[in-house]
């Protein structure tokens, strides 16, 4: 899954220039609560291409195998990398081209020559890709949020597959074919996202909310998101209105003035309902009364007004503490039959369409019967568990964090789960404990974050031999090494199922069913 409490950031193995997409909650991610942003240049999506001939670029061809900055080079772009950029490959080195895409011929210029690597910027495109398209959002190069809208969505799926794939063909050489499933896509891939977390800034004097532009603290105006519910930017722009017109100044981190630093919306897509979370620099909200009146009379959906308080300076959204300022405390949300109540903190999967079929491609890789023993490691706030509950004889889940176990917890009352507790602690220390006091999970589900299973889990798992291993993962790379593990560990890999969790993004979720030999 996505929306990974990814702590450690590690070197994205098939392009070392980039950050891995995912990480903690930060603020300004899009995708998951923190998406990757990756630093775009000109996609030159259905735009005429810019003649460049006045850079003082070097002439094409570069300069053989001492490659350096400012040459420019010829590529023809094999295939898409993790973070939406096109790879090629020039003198047998790969080459990262943001914006460019596969098969296409296209002029860059050098920005970056490492002995293994370069990284340059996409000048003009000599053979265009009938895959190509004109980005429908017009702030997509500025925004770091999608990776993917220059490409149509058949095109998108395809190369995730392709991603899930590669990442097979590098990390595991103990597998001779990938027995993988067409990826599961959205009939319509926009609309999709249940929550935004918009940064507050100034442009010309007014209040805009956006995220920040890849790699800085320029905040862009996304008004409109296309990927974003509808009624998410409804609420996003009648509340700028309001705030704007209520004098209430987004927190300027160089001088520490203003009060706004992020809003966040919440759509429950069942109910309709929308929870909003004011996050301020400051305890105090100024007109907090009559901000309160004119969101109630203006948008009748809204159902939470909550404030959370964040005078950090770290780049974590959400501060310690959060006050209702005036309606429900939870959100009410649905998941098939599972009902969930949503603090304004808590997590909740970002597509609930998409994660319909990911869960479901998780129960039938589970094979239940009703007699078997589930543990769901890194279970977050408990939703596959919950999901596979009413088909097993009892679940266990394990997670780090104690506020999400307590969701787990009131989401399995909430959803009369009586067979499903649920733990905190770390995945590769309590399922070793169990497995030694004579606990033998049948199956084991993992969901970690991006950096993949901790070797020890993978060892406690070899031990236990649970009949079946249900690995969700939203990094094809570390999915793929460990899968390696589980090989030579006496495990077979049945079918793997990408699906398609961020449309226009190049985030990839894939799940694989792993059986005893
Ligand atoms: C990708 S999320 C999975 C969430 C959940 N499966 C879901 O679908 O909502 C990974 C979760 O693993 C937790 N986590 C990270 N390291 C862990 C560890 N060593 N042991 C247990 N949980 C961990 C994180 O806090 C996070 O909630």
């Amino acid at each position: 899954m996505n929306k990974k409490n990814d702590h450690h950031h590690k070197p994205n193995p098939f392009n070392p220039t980039k950050r891995p997409a995912g990480g903690v909650e930060k603020a300004g991610a899009a995708p998951y609560q923190a998406a990757d942003r990756q630093r775009k240049s000109k996609r030159l999506g259905g735009k005429p291409f810019p003649s460049n001939q006045k850079n003082g670029s070097k002439p094409y061809g570069g300069t053989g195998e001492d490659v350096k900055p400012g040459d420019r080079i010829i590529v023809t772009i094999k295939r898409i990398g993790i973070n939406g950029e096109g790879v090629g490959y020039y003198k047998r080195k790969a080459v990262f081209i943001d914006g460019a895409l596969p098969n296409e011929v296209v002029k860059a210029d050098v920005l970056k020559a490492e002995s293994n690597y370069i990284t340059a910027r996409l000048v003009d495109i000599e053979k265009r890709s009938p895959d190509r398209q004109q980005p429908p959002c017009p702030v997509y190069d500025a925004c770091g949020g999608c990776q993917l809208q220059h490409m149509t969505y058949p095109a998108q799926l395809r190369a995730k597959e392709e991603l899930v794939r590669e990442a097979f063909s590098r990390y595991t050489p103990a597998l001779k074919e990938l027995p993988m499933r067409p990826i599961l896509g959205m009939d319509n891939p926009w609309g999709y996202r249940n929550k935004a977390q918009l940064q507050a800034g100034w442009q010309d004097e007014q209040l805009i909310t956006g995220l920040y532009s890849p790699g800085s603290h320029r905040v862009v105006d996304i008004s409109g998101c296309a990927v974003q519910d509808p009624a998410i930017n409804e609420v996003t722009d009648t509340v700028k209105a309001i705030l704007t017109r209520l004098n209430i100044a987004p927190y300027q981190e160089r001088t520490r003035q203003g009060t706004l630093r992020t809003l966040v919306t919440r759509v429950g897509r069942q109910s309709g309902t929308v929870q909003l979370t004011l996050i301020t620099a400051t305890e105090q909200l100024p007109s907090r009364e009559a901000l309160i009146a004119a969101i109630r009379k203006e948008l009748p959906m809204v159902t939470t007004i909550a404030q959370n308080i964040n005078a950090t300076s770290t780049p974590l959204i959400f501060g310690e503490e959060t006050r209702v300022l005036w309606g429900s405390e939870h959100l009410d949300e649905q998941l098939g039959d599972l009902s969930f109540s949503l603090s304004p903190r808590a997590f909740f999967q970002l597509n609930p369409e998409q994660t319909v079929k990911l869960y479901n491609a998780a129960k039938e890789a589970a094979g239940l019967t009703g007699e078997e023993l589930v543990v769901d490691a890194y279970c977050g706030t408990g939703t596959i568990g919950l999901w596979l509950a009413p088909y097993a004889k009892q679940v266990r889940g394990i997670e780090l964090i104690p506020e999400a176990v307590e969701d787990a917890r009131r989401n399995a009352r909430l959803s009369h789960a009586a067979n499903a507790e649920f733990y905190v602690g770390h995945a590769e220390t309590l399922l070793p404990e169990w497995v030694k006091r004579g606990i033998r999970p049948d199956v084991v589900v993992v969901d970690p974050p991006r950096t993949g299973c901790d070797r020890r889990l993978l060892s406690a798992i070899a031990a236990a031999r649970p009949a079946r291993l249900v690995y969700v993962s939203c990094n094809p790379s570390t999915l793929a090494k460990d899968c390696q593990v589980l090989l030579e560990s006496g495990y077979r890999l049945a079918w793997a199922q990408p699906v398609d969790m961020f449309p226009q993004t190049s985030h990839v979720e894939c799940l694989i069913l792993m059986v005893l030999n």
